[in-house]
């Protein structure tokens, strides 16, 4: 083969080399680009997904009050009255006519709200539910036992007295006491008319699943249809969201919005008991949550008196 002919080969391979590294070099860039273009369509759909998610979730859920906070006066929000309160009989100085949900965490202090728990894990430790909520009435002395209840006061008769004491009782009357004073005070009404009334009660809430009706605590509900006498509701809470417990927190159920209040021990929060306020209580996914519902009602007929040891 003559140089030139060798030449002429090889510049005819070279160029076919050429070719080919150029056809190899864009074969490489289009993958290249194939492979980022997906993954930027990945991570902005994802993205896009996270976006809907969080303005969505940040639209439906508002914090009235978180646990952090703490509120030395009353932190009021009205909503109009329900037409419920129209079925019911009127009472000057107490039926709701100016409705709304307060929350405070100056009305019971710190070290009230202890002893209160150390009283409630005491009671509620002779029994309890076999499904994740307990309670114990402090009125009727019903008390959760495996899947029914029984009374504390005939069941343990003398020896409840090891569990509570007059103090006891002293303590929950003065602080029964101050609640309604910030329920009469925030919603304008006659602390005279209005009357303590049935259940009230110390709850704890575990994470154990359900093993009745009675331990489903997590669905909407509407307090004056749930209990019938309640006109204004109040919950003391004894431990705190996010320390002692995860999820549990208090959910008001509005139309354009969910509105939460996170628990924290010595924290009351209370509301107008009719539809205006249809609420739930979040599933418990660890820890232990104490509460006392404390309520009532304008109607002297459904009034109790303050709980006493027998
Ligand atoms: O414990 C709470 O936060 C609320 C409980 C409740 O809604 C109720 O007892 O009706
Ligand atoms: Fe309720």
């Amino acid at each position: 083969m003559t140089p030139q002919r060798r030449r002429i080969i090889k510049s005819s391979e070279s160029s076919a080399n050429d070719k080919k590294n150029k056809r190899g070099n864009s074969q490489r860039q289009a993958s290249f680009w194939r492979h980022n273009v997906s993954i930027l369509m990945m991570l902005g759909a994802s993205g896009f997904v996270s976006w809907i998610y969080f303005t969505w979730t940040d639209e439906l859920t508002h914090t009235l009050v978180s646990r952090v906070e703490i509120l030395t006066q009353p932190r009021v929000f009205n909503v109009d009255c329900s037409e419920d309160y129209k079925k019911y009989k009127l009472f000057p100085g107490c039926t709701p006519t100016k409705c709304g949900r307060a929350i405070s965490d100056n009305v019971v202090t710190l070290e009230e709200a202890r002893k209160l728990r150390r009283l409630a894990e005491h009671g509620l430790s002779l029994a309890g539910s076999d499904g994740g909520a307990s309670i114990l009435d402090l009125h009727s002395g019903a008390l959760s036992m495996g899947e029914q209840f029984v009374n504390v006061y005939r069941y343990f008769k003398d020896q409840i007295r090891d569990v509570f004491t007059e103090d006891d009782f002293l303590l929950y009357r003065d602080v029964r006491g101050r609640i309604q004073k910030a329920i009469a005070e925030t919603f304008g009404l006659n602390f005279s008319k209005m009357y303590l009334t049935k259940p009230t009660f110390f709850s704890r809430i575990n994470s154990s699943s359900a093993k009745t009706t009675h331990d489903e605590y997590w669905h909407p509900h509407i307090d004056k249809e749930t209990y019938g006498s309640f006109d204004y509701t109040s919950l003391l809470y004894l431990s705190d969201y996010g320390v002692d417990f995860g999820g549990g927190r208090f959910v008001f159920m509005d139309s354009s919005s969910n509105r939460t209040v996170e628990p924290r021990a010595g924290r009351v929060s209370f509301f107008s008991s009719g539809s205006e306020n249809l609420h739930l209580v979040e599933k418990v996914n660890w820890g232990t949550r104490y509460a006392i519902t404390v309520s009532f009602t304008c109607d002297p007929e459904y009034a109790i008196d303050n709980p006493s040891l027998p």
